[in-house]
């Protein structure tokens, strides 16, 4: 299998929703994970804090690794293909949306991108508590862009009451039925929604970098979302996991790890990696002394976690009756060369 593509995070908002908040709170909060920024303007981002070390045309070199560039619409593709350099150690990619494009645009652009390198890692939509009735009278598209998003992050509740987020959260919930949405202040999202920690490599004294990520646990990454672990050691149904994913419950934002498909995937470990609307598998031998079993982590906020475990469990096979109607329907979202049926959900 060809190395993991690095998912493109796409943040998007009216003007002074908190967007910029968000992204440094991602970035302060990173978890040794390596960060590529793309901005359009990254005059706000908190460059300082990070130690900048160099800058290069539009494209400024953080500390550890991380790297924030400057864009528009146009030049996304190739700045993404940049930051994917296997050279580059990005983990993930994010990209503060407004401004480059609509958002839809953005995530036509990313899901349909033939960049081996990225994979489409969702859209949050943040929406400023206080502002949103008055914004949204004067701009009746922000209701598309809530409806297109993956998660929506409900933020500046510190400015309202709580009768007034209940209300706003209401009409959220309404105009975007089924879409996870956090409410948080000052963008504090828990990053784990948008990447995976990196695991630490430690040699000697703790690096400046160490240190300032230390100082920022101050502020706690409070915006409830509810993570739930499944492992099973008996192979799932193919045809019953695939009903799981293409109905899965509202509120159900981001699901990673692999699955024993029994002699249905002929004994291949898939891959799963599905945000908001978008699934993909990929296929790899599993790997020598581990042991073969389904491990995956689901992420959302408002689902109900003892359902959610309760139909996984209904996914198991039972049986080894062969399920080659069940494959086929993998299959198609198999992420392998010239499978371009795969986004069609999102899409
Ligand atoms: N009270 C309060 N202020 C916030 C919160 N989040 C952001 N702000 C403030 O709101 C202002 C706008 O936040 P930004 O993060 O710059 O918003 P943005 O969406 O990036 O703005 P544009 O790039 O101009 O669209 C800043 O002054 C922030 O400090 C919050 O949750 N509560």
């Amino acid at each position: 299998m060809a190395r993991q593509r690095i998912p493109v995070v796409l943040v998007a908002g009216f003007l002074g929703s908190g967007k910029t908040t968000m992204l440094n709170h991602l970035l302060a909060n990173r978890q040794g994970a390596r960060v590529g920024v793309v901005v359009n303007d990254f005059g706000r981002v908190n460059i300082d804090a990070l130690a900048v070390s160099g800058q290069v045309d539009t494209m400024v070199s953080l500390g550890n690794g991380c790297l924030c560039c400057a864009v528009d619409a146009s030049g996304l593709d190739a700045m993404l293909g940049k930051l994917a350099d296997a050279e580059a150690g990005i983990d993930v990619i994010v990209v503060e949306a407004s401004g480059i494009a609509e958002p839809r645009d953005l995530v036509r652009l990313m899901i349909a991108s033939d960049n081996p390198g990225i994979r489409y890692g969702g859209l949050a939509e943040v929406v400023d508590a206080a502002e949103f009735a008055a914004t949204r009278e004067r701009h009746p598209e922000l209701a598309d862009h809530l409806r297109v998003a993956d998660l929506v992050v409900l933020n500046k509740a510190d400015r309202v009451t709580a009768g007034e987020l209940a209300k706003t959260r209401g009409t959220v919930e309404e105009l975007a039925p089924g879409v996870p949405l956090l409410v948080t202040d000052h963008g504090c999202v828990d990053p784990e929604l948008f990447f995976d920690p990196r695991p630490r490599e430690r040699f000697g004294q703790l690096s400046f970098d160490d240190l300032r990520e230390h100082e920022d646990h101050s502020r706690h990454l409070h915006a409830a979302y509810e993570s739930v672990t499944f492992t099973a050691e008996q192979p799932l149904s193919p045809r019953r996991f695939l009903d799981f994913l293409e109905q899965r419950p509202a509120g159900l934002y981001r699901v990673k790890g692999h699955l024993d498909l029994g002699p249905n995937g002929i004994r291949s470990r898939f891959g799963l990696h599905t945000v908001g609307g978008f699934v993909e598998f990929d296929r790899s031998a599993w790997p020598a002394g581990r042991p073969r079993r389904t491990e995956l982590v689901l992420i959302g906020a408002g689902f109900d976690a003892a359902d959610l475990t309760r139909r996984l469990e209904a996914c198991l096979a039972g049986d080894s009756t062969p399920d080659e109607r069940g494959m086929l329907r993998i299959l198609r979202y198999l992420d392998e060369p010239d499978d371009g049926a795969r986004h069609a959900e999102q899409a």
